[in-house]
Parts: C-alpha cells; sequence; structure tokens
C-alpha cells in the first residue's frame, strides 16, 4: 500500500467502550492487510472514559513513535477535541470517504477519527484506507496548516 506515512511504523488505534467493536474490527483489517499497528484499547466493552485512550494514541503519534492515528468513539467528537489537545497533532472527524481523502489532502491530518455509532463498518475501513492513501496536497493548505499550532 502506497502512503506519504511511515508504514515502517505501527499504526496507533484507541477508542472508547462505544468504539471497541469497530476498533477491533478494524485491527483484523489492518492485519489482513499486513498493516502493523499498536492498540492502545481498551480491552474490553466496558464504559471508559475517551481521554484515557486519546491522549495515549496522540502522544504515541506526536512522539513519532507512531506512523499514525486512528480513534473511534460514538460521535468521535470526544477523542477528537481531546487528540487536538497535543499541538503536533491534526484529528479530523471523518464520516465518509470524501472526507477522509480532504482531511488528508487540505489538512495533513495525522489522526483519523470515526463515529462508530453513525457510520457503517465497511465505511470506517474504507475511510481508512482512503486515510493512508491519501497524501497532503502542500501549497497553500501548507500555508494554513502551519498556522494551526499555538507554539
Ligand atoms: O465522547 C463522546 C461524545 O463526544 C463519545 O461519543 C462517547 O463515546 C459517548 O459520549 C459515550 O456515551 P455513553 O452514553 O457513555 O456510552
Amino acid at each position: 500500500m502506497t502512503s506519504s506515512f511511515d508504514l515502517n511504523k505501527p499504526i496507533a488505534i484507541g477508542s472508547d467502550h462505544a468504539g471497541f467493536d469497530y476498533k477491533e474490527q478494524l485491527i483484523s483489517f489492518l492485519e489482513g492487510k499486513g498493516l502493523s499497528y499498536k492498540d492502545f484499547g481498551p480491552f474490553s466493552r466496558d464504559s471508559v472514559d475517551y481521554p484515557d485512550y486519546a491522549h495515549p494514541v496522540a502522544e504515541a503519534v506526536e512522539s513519532g513513535d507512531c506512523a499514525f492515528g486512528i480513534l473511534l468513539c460514538g460521535s468521535a467528537n470526544g477523542v477528537a477535541i481531546t487528540a487536538n489537545k497535543h499541538q503536533q497533532i491534526r484529528a479530523g472527524i471523518c464520516w465518509g470517504d470524501e472526507i477522509a481523502q480532504l482531511v488528508r489532502q487540505h489538512n495533513d491530518a495525522n489522526v483519523l477519527c470515526i463515529p462508530a455509532r453513525f457510520v457503517r463498518e465497511e465505511d470506517a475501513e474504507k475511510m481508512v484506507t482512503t486515510f493512508i492513501t491519501t497524501p497532503f496536497e502542500g501549497g497553500r493548505h501548507a500555508n494554513r496548516v502551519g498556522k494551526i499550532a499555538c507554539s
């Protein structure tokens, strides 16, 4: 699979209880594609607090330990709000393939946030593929992305 991400590094993935089943399904999907990943949990369907999983995924991407991140919760708002607290993280909520393409092309997103309660499993898989394979366009978008971080 061709990607502008360094796929020699693992993909960071995490969720809350609402995203747990989709996380497990996406892990199988990544394994099927021969892609390595690091699962930041949770490891059951028990109710949990999304920041406890979104922060570690964001840290793994920000540090360069992982190529990029995938986060899932019910609406994706909680994980996206949390991940975007990290200066070098650009986490975008995606609910369809065209949005997943645009968040890479225009925003150089490094964390894909999926609303598990609002998208179908097959659409989640398609968005992951699109996120991985779509390069950042640069140009005018690079100027804008360069102005996002506060410090
Ligand atoms: O954080 C969220 C919303 O911004 C996520 O959608 C959570 O998954 C959701 O809030 C969990 O809700 P629950 O009623 O505790 O299952």
